[in-house]
């Protein structure tokens, strides 16, 4: 994998500073979504925090009356203390009060964290699906999902600062408003010893988001190599290759070179922010010998004394605090425009027509001078293809590798576009159909069929899901596809959990799975099959069983199948020769061997390896 030299800690930092505060105009529609994910808890959590806002500065006002009655009732010959012990009382009631608010905000925010996190998870899957193959295929738009999905946990982290910060305000005001009533000039100290750990913050919370931005691409690369080195699927080569130094020492000297940047910045922080610390302790002191000055001089009453200094010590950590949820948050927010940016991608099609489309096929498929290369790349894949394939034939491509097979059934099935030429059904081009009402036409399995690790059931039944209950109709297509011998071996036969990630679950051979992904295709009554290697990792019997069922079921259905082995491809009606992206030759098996072009070749080495 290569790399780029490492980051400077410099590279980058200005337009970072300037995007990570513009990301900040997504918050109040990101507050929008929280409210609609549940406006009573969102109401709660508002509350409870506007309760946890005020109660400090009350909490200190109860403590500087407490002080003056105890001063006042230390100076009368015959104290009464009534008055004490209720303020003493109404203290601790809102000590306790303070410490049922944290934790109702505590509650709040992860029951409101949890259902967000659902809500967003969902919209994400769902918007997922809407978009197009050729989108998800692109890696920088790959990229914007993948931080979109990953990035839920900072999601509900930014929720619970942004509300903090809302709250922190508040009580800010509130303490402010106490000290401006008693000691306006203290204002000024308090400034001043904001102002060195405000830049400290600012300063250094910017370099660690650039260092960790501009490292993006190695922590992915350090992912993947936690992932080959600590990872079931990889072990056997990783023992067996002798790979675990390869993959240690590569993993230790990438992180090796973060790790030290992170250091020089860490160490840099800590020591300038022990600076910055004493500055601000210093003017806390500067206001404490002032207020002690003035309570000396009589203006102020010792009960004051305690409020100013308490309420002067709460303002500069709520001051700090504040301004370092403030950069966390807009860091955050730069997520948030990754979510935002993938949730709103139009979605609008091409093609707005919505032909109906034929009840059945009449004249079949028709390929017209067909060009096309993948978005992004120069590379033409597929050149000038022209051919028909007639209603209810079924139709073998052949080729070697990397020769257009599957991108031709890609451009069938509406994944992708033809760059120039045309695809028509009984004549209509296929934009012209409704887009999901004609993939819905098509019973596919690929080459690359994903293995869901869910329940063999409900493995088959995502062929056609809302069957999923109709036992029958499972039952049917595994046994056309040969997965009920599979399922008859598993303990708990068709409600077995498969693959090894979930407890009690089953893994299957190559083989098996590949006959159980195959009983999808049978699901449902498609009026076109197609199947990219469906039989590559079955055995010859096995294989041989499959495609007489195949051939049997599909007896007037248009299907394609593409196959490296020839003794699937023969028992084709025709087979189509691609070569480089072009079409070599069409005919039937007999046609084509007595060509003694490409196929015979291959046709005959193959022959020859089974002797
Ligand atoms: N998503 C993609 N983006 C860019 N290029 C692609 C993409 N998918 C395939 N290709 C390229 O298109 C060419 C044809 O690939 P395709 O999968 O159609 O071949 P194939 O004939 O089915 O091969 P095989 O027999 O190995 O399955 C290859 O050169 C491949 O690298």
């Amino acid at each position: 994998m290569a790399r780029q030299a490492p980051k400077s800690l410099k590279e980058g930092n200005k337009t970072n500073l300037k995007k990570s505060f513009s990301a900040l105009i997504y918050i109040p529609r990101f507050f929008k979504e929280i409210w609609n994910t549940n406006k009573k808890l969102f109401l709660g959590s508002a509350f409870c925090r506007l309760i946890g806002a005020v109660l400090p500065v009350i909490i200190l006002w109860i403590g500087k009356i407490i002080i003056d009655e105890i001063i006042i009732q230390t100076k009368l010959d015959a104290s009464d203390l009534t008055q004490l012990w209720t303020y003493v009382g109404i203290e601790f009631g809102l000590i306790v009060l303070s410490d049922l608010i944290s934790r109702a905000i505590q509650l709040t925010d992860s029951l409101l964290g949890d259902a967000y996190s659902i809500d967003t998870s969902v919209r994400i899957i769902k918007k997922t699906n809407q978009i197009d193959i050729s989108l998800l295929e692109d890696s920088e738009f790959y990229d914007k999902l993948e931080r979109a999905r990953t990035q839920t946990t900072s999601r509900v982290g930014l929720m619970s600062n942004a509300l903090g910060e809302v709250q922190s305000l508040i009580s800010i005001a509130t303490l402010v408003a106490g000290l401006i009533y008693f000691e306006p000039y203290l204002i000024i100290l308090l400034v001043l010893s904001i102002i060195p750990s405000f830049i400290n913050e600012i300063y250094f919370s910017q370099q660690q988001y650039s260092l960790a931005r501009g490292w993006t691409a190695e922590r992915r690369e350090l992912d993947y190599l936690r992932f080959i080195g600590a990872n079931d699927k990889t072990a056997k080569e990783i023992k067996l290759f002798g790979l675990t130094d390869f993959v240690v020492d590569r993993f230790k000297n990438l992180s090796q070179e973060y790790y030290d940047l992170n250091k020089k910045l860490a160490i840099k922080r800590s020591a300038l922010g022990f600076v910055f610390n004493v500055l601000g302790t210093l003017s806390y002191y500067g206001a404490y010998v002032f207020i002690i000055y003035r309570v000396i001089s009589g203006v102020i009453t010792l009960g004051e004394l305690t409020f100013l200094s308490g309420a002067f010590n709460r303002l500069t950590r709520n001051l700090q605090d504040f301004f370092s949820k403030f950069t966390r948050i807009s860091e955050s927010a730069l997520y948030l425009k990754d979510y935002f940016d993938f949730i709103d991608i139009s979605i609008k099609p091409k093609h707005n027509e919505d032909m109906p489309l034929p009840e059945t096929i009449s004249e079949g498929f028709e390929f017209k001078n067909v060009e096309f290369s993948y978005p992004e790349s120069d590379n033409k894949i597929l050149k000038g293809i022209s051919f028909k394939i007639k209603a209810g034939e079924k139709l073998a491509f052949v080729g070697q590798n990397g020769a257009g097979k599957t991108t031709l059934t890609k451009l069938l099935l509406r994944f992708y576009e033809p760059t120039s030429g045309e695809i028509l059904l009984d004549g209509v081009n296929i934009n012209r159909f409704n887009k999901a009402k004609y993939q819905a036409f098509f019973g596919v399995i690929f080459q690359d069929f994903f293995k869901y690790e869910f329940t063999v059931r409900e493995n088959i039944a995502i062929g056609d899901i809302k069957e999923i209950n109709n036992q029958e109709k499972i039952e049917n297509a595994a046994e056309l596809s040969l997965a009920n011998q599979v399922v008859s071996e598993l303990k708990k036969g068709y409600d077995q959990q498969l693959g090894k990630r979930f407890a009690k679950g089953q893994e299957l051979s190559g083989g098996q799975w590949q006959k159980v992904a195959l009983a999808r295709a049978y699901m449902k009554d498609a009026k076109v099959m197609i199947l990219d290697e469906p039989t590559s990792a079955l055995d010859a019997k096995a294989e041989s069983d499959v495609f007489d069922r195949f051939i049997g079921l599909t007896k007037d259905k248009t299907s394609i199948i593409i196959s490296h082995r020839f003794s699937t491809v023969r028992q084709a009606d025709k087979i189509l020769v691609l070569d480089e992206g072009r079409v070599l030759e069409m005919g039937t098996h007999e046609a084509l061997m007595a060509n003694q072009s490409l196929y015979a070749d291959l046709f005959k080495l193959q022959a020859e390896g089974y002797q």
